[in-house]
Formats: C-alpha cells, structure tokens, sequence
C-alpha cells in the first residue's frame, strides 16, 4: 500500500441514488460537435486521413498547407442554420439513449457556450445563441440525463502546455489552470441540470503533473454539485498514474479507459461501474464528410450494447452533426434501427447488469432481480440454447419470448464432470428471426437467500 495524497478516495462502486441511476443507463449517445465539424475532416474538395475532430492539429498530407490561420477563423462562419437540438432529442429518445455526452469544448479550445473567460465561443459567431444551453435544456425536456464533454487540453489557450520545463511554462500553466478552473465552475454554475463531466485531453505530462491541483479541483466540483459525476480520465495521483492509482485503485466514479473498446470478460471489468464510447465508422468523432473504412451496422452496435450491459456496463453511441448542425443520414438510419430494436427489448437493457453465469456461443445473459435475458445472435443449429445456471440447485421456473411472451420449452440436460445444473432452452423450429431476439428466464428463489430468509423467520 502507497501513501498516497491525491490518489482514489473511495475504493468501491458508489452506492447513491444518482450513481445507480447512471447504472441503469444502458445506452447512451455522444455528440462531437464543434468548429471541426465545418470542414469535417477535408478542405477545399481535398479530404484527410486523420480524425475529422483533430484536423487542426494535422499537418503534411493530413491536412491543408499553413492551416492553423484559416481554422482559428473558421468560427467567424459558424452559422448551423439548420441546428434543432429539439430534433436530435427526440431522435436519441426514439433510439433509446438514457444519457448524453456533448462536447462542450474540444481540444481546439472553442467553446460551444458563452464562456465569460475567452473569446473563442458561440458568443462570437454569427450563430451566436448559446448551444450548450439548448442541448441541455431539449435532452431534459425529454427525460434524457446530460452529461458534459469537456477537454483539458485547449489548443487555442496562450497558457497550454504539453509539458513543464521551464519557469516560464510553469508561469503560463498556471494561468492555464486558473482558465481551466473558471470554466469548469462556469459550466457547472450555468447548467446546474447536467449530472456529470467527461474529461478528455488529460494525458499530457503538463497535465498528469498537476495531482494536488486537479485533486483539489476534484472536490471542489464535487462540493458545488452534490452527486457530480466524473470518470476516471480527469487526474492523475501523486505518480502521474491515470485511471486507477499507484495502489491500483480506480480514479473517480467509473471506469473511462473503454474508448472504441470493449471489456471481454467480467473480469477485465475489475469490479468498476464503466462506459464504452463508440464511433459507428472508424476512429472518427467529429464530422467527416468522407467515412473511410468499415461502417457499424446496428447489429454491430446492438451487439456492443448487450454485450457492454452483460458486463454492467453502459454503451455510449458517437454522432458528428455537420457544420450546419444536420445528423447525417448513416447516423439518422441506425439511431432508427436501434430505436426499433429497443422499443421491443429494451427490458434485457434498462437497468440490468451482469448475470453469473457461464458465457455461452449463442449471446449474452442480462439479468434483473430474478430474471435473466437471454438476448441471442448465434441461433444454435439444433435451436437449443444451453444454460447453466451457476447458483447452486437455483432452478428456472418459466421462459419465454420477451417480446410476446409465448412460453418456451425448458429442458434439463443432465449433469456431466464439467457443468451440472445444466438446461437448454429450446426455441421453437418455427420461429423465425432476422434480427436479435430475447428469451426470459425466470430463475427461483436463490437457496441462501431462502434459507437466510427462513432462518430469519425463526
Ligand atoms: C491519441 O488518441 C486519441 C486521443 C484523443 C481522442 C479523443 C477523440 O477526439 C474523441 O473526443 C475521443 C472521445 N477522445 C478520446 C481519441 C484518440
């Protein structure tokens, strides 16, 4: 054990009411919307390889020639006439987003609110008007949580630094500090509806230095909003270690290192609460005109919910609105084709978590109090779906379609040296599906908890 002073300070999953409800999520959506999203990954008819959202800081071939000067003017023409965050709510209902995350600044440093401590914001563009504050307020409006994207590092901040060496970039740190520091009470004072903050742009030595500073900021946000939500991106401890400390302790209230990446076992989960943030194309968050690469499909993304949920997991969706504020047509088609899928089977998603049970080839067990999901994408030939329940001598009462609740077979398919307790559910021949489907499984009382409950009775 290290001493530590600006390490974890809990160790543990939260247990209040607001972090439960970030439990429940299931699916969330991402917005990347900013400056970036004008050219939107290309220039003058040429297009570039890197991410759209960092073509500011591409040079060479992956970006224009003396580019700085025309993208740091870029928000003189910020103009998204055809913006309706009314719009995109209802479509991220629709799909059956609990939560989002919108970027209020990249790492370009423009600021998507009127911030108060520098010029570069939406205050300053034709648009004008504030656009955080209509995110914010038409996701509420349809029950839908906020949570607000904000980078540390800020390209556009004379104060910024990607290291510390010399008295006179620790002069200018210090100032970008206190810039950061403003800002991020700003955003809390200005949007007291949003439930939390997810960090970006912590990893540069500058930053991962400022232990006491980011510990201290920490809990001062904490103190101004009761039930603050931050991931484990913002700080580093005492070490310069980043996401879990130097005594292997997780750094905030879950696990952010799930970026376009999923856990592939409970085990590589740690015990943490955890998000997966996904792009639909390739490494691209921000608008890009030209998608290269291999595209999702639902099904993919469907996929990556249940399995992100089976392992108490939340799944975060990215969309990159174009410059004039449009969610393209790619975006608008899967955001529909998850909706229709969730609309039938969100009750495997919503509030459901890990089931101790065996994996299996077939798809993925959610579970809520006594009931498991059985969401399946690998029908097995013989339409037989093994289960093997782990609590011991706990056997299944009922199953059935979750979508009609048409009762099906349950089989008890013996006992052998590896697996006992050992079923199959067998999926009528009949049945047929092109899509995803979820059988429940009702599952008995759990024999310790009935003994302990009979012995209380005493
Ligand atoms: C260095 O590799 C990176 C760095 C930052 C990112 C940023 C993306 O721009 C996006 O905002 C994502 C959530 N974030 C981790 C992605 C890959």
């Amino acid at each position: 054990q290290i001493s530590l002073k600006h390490g974890s300070h809990r160790s543990g999953k939260r247990t209040d009411a607001t972090m439960q409800r970030w439990r429940e999520y299931g699916l969330g959506q991402f917005i990347h919307w900013g400056i970036y999203s004008i050219p939107g990954g290309g220039w003058d008819g040429k297009t570039y390889g890197g991410a759209a959202e960092w073509i500011r800081s591409w040079s060479g071939k992956d970006a224009p020639n003396d580019w700085r000067k025309t993208y740091d003017n870029l928000y003189k023409q910020f103009n998204p006439v055809d913006f309706n965050a009314n719009k995109w709510a209802e479509q991220a209902k629709n799909m059956g987003a609990k939560y989002v995350i919108f970027t209020t600044k990249h790492h370009d440093g423009f600021c998507m609110w009127p911030s108060k401590y520098t010029e570069y914001t939406i205050a300053n563009t034709p648009y004008k008007k504030d656009i955080v504050k209509e995110v914010v307020d038409a996701y509420n409006k349809v029950g839908i949580d906020v949570y607000l994207y904000f980078s540390v590092m800020d390209w556009s901040h004379q104060g910024w630094r990607y290291d510390i060496k010399s008295p006179e970039d620790s002069i200018a740190f210090e100032s970008f500090k206190k810039f950061t520091r403003n800002q991020l009470l700003e955003l809390l004072t200005s949007y007291p509806s949003a439930k939390g903050l997810w960090f970006d742009g912590t990893w540069d030595k500058s930053w991962v230095k400022q232990a006491e500073f980011a510990d201290e900021l920490e809990t001062e946000m904490r103190t101004l909003r009761p039930g603050l939500i931050i991931g484990s991106r913002f700080r580093a401890d005492d070490f310069g270690k980043r996401h879990v400390d130097s005594n292997g302790v997780m750094m905030g209230d879950y696990e952010q290192g799930w970026e376009r990446n999923l856990p592939n076992s409970i085990e590589d989960v740690h015990g943490h609460d955890w998000d997966c943030v996904m792009t639909i194309p390739d490494n691209q968050w921000g608008y890009n005109s030209h998608w290269k690469g291999y595209v999702k499909t639902p099904y993919n993304l469907i996929e990556m919910l249940v399995k992100s949920v089976s392992l108490s997991g939340n799944f975060v969706i990215n969309f990159g609105p174009d410059g004039k504020g449009n969610i393209r047509q790619e975006e608008t088609s899967i955001a529909k084709e998850i909706g229709d899928w969730m609309k039938t089977n969100n009750e495997a998603i919503y509030g459901c978590s890990h089931a101790d049970m065996k994996k299996q080839d077939w798809g993925y067990f959610t579970q809520k109090g006594r009931k498991l999901y059985l969401t399946v994408f690998n029908r097995p030939i013989n339409n037989c779906l093994n289960v093997e329940i782990s609590e011991k001598g706990v056997k299944p009462t009922k199953a059935y379609f979750l979508a009609n609740k048409l009762p099906v077979a349950i089989q008890d398919a013996g006992k052998n040296k590896q697996n006992n307790n050992l079923y199959n559910i067998v999926i009528p021949a009949k049945y047929i599906s092109d899509k995803p489907f979820v059988i429940v499984l009702e599952l008995e009382e759990s024999q310790t908890n009935e003994k302990a409950y009979q012995q209380a009775r005493t």
